[in-house]
């Protein structure tokens, strides 16, 4: 049979390559492979003459800026970025699953291995043959050589290496250009024989740190290194170095944005090199030190959006977190969709996050199976509800309310630190009520059993289930549960707890009732369960308006009643103990007598107003010119003032209401 023209080679290619990278199905790899063939392609043309300078220049930039785009895209599905880090993955679940896991292979040690060392013997021989003819640089006028590097990702180095380089690839990865590529025998030239002040920085550039690990040294961190993909380790060899103005000599498109020439011109050749040492110690080698376009989107992301969300999260003492924040996953952790529940987990089964120092580059925690029909998106808003403890609530913080204090140590704290004593019928009522006028302290208490129970704390307004995720209520209310269930032990504390559990009434709209009905159902299942360690407490200041299913369910019901005197007298001293204040004893009982009826925020309010009384008595002029410890302190005169301001919130009336319910449902003294 006759041999083909090298034309109809040609001809032939040029028209695989066209249909792969204008075909729609083409999978990536293959695509991105016919970009890399014609760059080649296009640099063979120019160093044989049979293409212009610029028309050479013209193609190159178009196919490798089209290369570059498929290599280094962020798109999951098309990026092999995305595709190498899977296989990375992969890798990684092969190393006894120690995140620290290194390869004991480094660039320096493959080349102690004695069967590299024969083959590299055998290059040696080989290489002047095959250089000449394949090298197309060597072939450009006024051009260094560039010596192949001893290639970790051009898959035709050691055997030994080869394991940990080809996986990158992928079974549909098959590098091209075969007739015209160097053969295994060069790329795997050890680095000590070059000497790179004499001959160019592309052994120097790529492999840098030969220390570093083989499998980690895949990239030598600045900007966006390629990652062991063998067209691009093949195309690299022959383009030693950065354009002019990249970000570093890796800076794939702009190494292709510059024409050939440019590209390899000398002095860009040197700037490529004093980026390329300068970066060395900025990134170990290692797997640590690898980085995905997607990686470094999410650092970069972390960096804009994490202290903003801090700071904005820093509100009353309990600390609203995301994970997307706190917990951070980035956009790994953008809730990825629940995934079969390998073997492992915590000792609840509960979903596996992991705090910051796991790292972006960690894959995916894998999901809870209990999390699996819900939506991502309801979880991920559910889990922006945990509160943080943020600056402790202590019990010595709620003045007055003693029983209601001693029956939650009872029934919240204990319980959660000692599950082993309180079973059986020790066990601990799962539902609780927090019933009382407003101000007097509940929404306090709550942050208080957030502080000091040790649990998962979720803190959901009533109203927020019912008006911010309107029509999804419900789902909500069983993501809630869910998502606790895999927090345990969990407190859910729903304020305003009324307004979801309010009695059903016939013009009551369909959604609010289906929220209603699953909440009770999920109540039902988490009061009951005896493995569940989940507690509700809601909070309310219309008791009276709470479904009698609901009510039943919350078994402990517990009256928060307006402060007593002793309780009045402890807010006010604990409010002026940080001021300045000459209040006498006698005064002080004075206040607490003519306070009668005054809820705890009222106190509050009360004393803030006083504590504005010796501003007030300041002139405007000395207010300008006057240091905080020349301020008047607040005295009794100030409380006096104080008191035309604030009156009681709570009426005689409305009190009685809340004490005949008590009487009724209470659950205390
Ligand atoms: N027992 C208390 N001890 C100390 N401070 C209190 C007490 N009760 C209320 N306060 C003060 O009043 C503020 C409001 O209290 P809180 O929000 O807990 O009231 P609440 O009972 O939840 O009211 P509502 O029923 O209107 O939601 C608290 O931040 C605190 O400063
Ligand atoms: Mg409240």
């Amino acid at each position: 049979m006759q041999a083909p023209s090298s034309r109809a080679v040609h001809l032939s290619e040029w028209q695989k390559n066209y249909f792969a990278v204008t075909s729609g199905t083409c999978p990536a790899a293959q695509k991105a492979e016919a970009y890399r063939a014609q760059v080649l392609r296009v640099q063979y043309a120019c160093a044989s003459s049979e293409l212009s300078p610029v028309c050479a220049s013209r193609l190159f930039r178009k196919y490798a800026e089209k290369y570059s785009a498929i290599v280094d895209s962020d798109n999951a599905e098309t990026g092999l970025n995305n595709y190498a880090e899977s296989v990375l993955t992969l890798a990684r679940c092969q190393q006894a699953d120690s995140g620290q896991w290194q390869s004991g292979l480094s660039v320096s040690s493959v080349f102690q291995m004695r069967s590299v060392q024969a083959m590299m013997r055998a290059g040696e021989e080989l290489r002047g043959s095959l250089l000449g003819a394949a090298d197309p640089s060597a072939a450009i006028p006024g051009l260094a050589v560039a010596p192949k590097p001893p290639t970790v990702s051009a898959g035709g180095g050691s055997g030994e290496s080869a394991p940990l380089a080809t996986p990158a690839h992928g079974p549909g990865w098959a590098p091209g250009v075969p007739e015209s590529r160097p053969s295994g025998p060069l790329s795997a030239q050890p680095p000590v024989a070059i000497n790179t002040s004499k001959t160019c920085a592309t052994v120097s550039a790529p492999f840098g740190d030969l220390a570093t690990p083989l499998f980690g040294n895949v990239r030598k961190e600045n900007g966006s290194a390629p990652k062991a993909s063998p067209g691009l380790g093949l195309f690299l060899a022959q383009q030693p170095l950065a354009p002019p103005g990249s970000d570093g000599p890796w800076d794939r498109s702009a190494l292709y944005g510059a024409g050939p020439a440019e590209a390899l011109s000398a002095p860009a050749l040197s700037r490529a090199l004093r980026k390329t040492e300068g970066s060395g110690p900025r990134e170990e080698g290692g797997l640590r030190g690898f980085k995905t376009a997607k990686e470094q989107l999410w650092v970069e992301q972390q960096k804009k959006h994490h202290p903003a969300a801090r700071a904005a999260a820093s509100s009353c003492g309990g600390v609203k977190k995301s994970l997307g924040a706190s917990r951070s996953r980035g956009i790994f952790g953008k809730f990825v969709p629940p995934v079969p529940k390998p073997e492992g987990g915590d000792a609840n089964g509960g979903v596996q996050y992991k705090p910051d120092s796991a790292g972006p580059a960690e894959p995916a925690p894998p999901v809870d199976e209990r999390l699996k029909s819900l939506e991502p998106k309801m979880i991920e808003l559910i889990m922006s509800e945990i509160m943080d403890h943020g600056p402790p609530v202590t019990w010595d913080d709620i003045a007055g309310v003693e029983f209601a204090k001693a029956t939650i140590k009872e029934i919240v704290v204990w319980p959660m630190l000692r599950p082993d004593i309180f079973t059986g019928l020790r066990g601990p009522p799962r539902g609780i009520l927090l019933f009382g006028p407003p101000g007097t302290g509940k929404t306090l208490i709550g942050k208080c059993i957030a502080s000091q129970s040790g649990a998962t704390f979720f803190s959901i307004s009533a109203s927020s289930l019912t008006s911010k995720w309107v029509g999804e209520g419900e789902k909500m209310v069983r993501a809630l549960f869910a998502v606790a269930r895999c927090q345990q032990p969990a407190v859910i504390f729903i304020d305003e707890i009324d307004s979801l559990l309010s009695q059903r009434a016939d013009g009551e709209h369909e959604s609010s009732r289906r929220i209603k009905t699953e909440f009770l159902v999920q109540l039902d299942g988490a009061t009951t369960s005896s493995e569940d360690r989940i507690l509700v407490v809601g909070a309310t200041n219309r008791p009276q308006e709470i479904d009698e299913a609901a009510r039943r369910r919350l078994v402990k019901r517990l009256y928060i009643p307006l402060p007593e005197a002793a309780a009045r007298r402890q807010i006010v001293r604990r409010l002026m103990s940080r001021e300045q204040c000459c209040l006498r004893q006698e005064e002080l009982e004075l206040v607490v007598q003519r306070s009668e009826g005054f809820s705890g925020a009222d106190m509050t309010q009360l004393c803030r107003e006083a504590a504005l009384g010796p501003i007030r008595s300041l002139q405007a002029a000395d207010l300008a010119t006057i240091t905080a410890d020349q301020v008047p302190p607040i005295a009794y005169g100030d409380f006096e003032k104080a008191f035309s301001a604030v009156r009681p919130s709570v009426s005689p009336s409305d009190l009685e209401l809340y004490e005949n319910w008590n009487r009724a449902f209470g659950c205390g003294k």
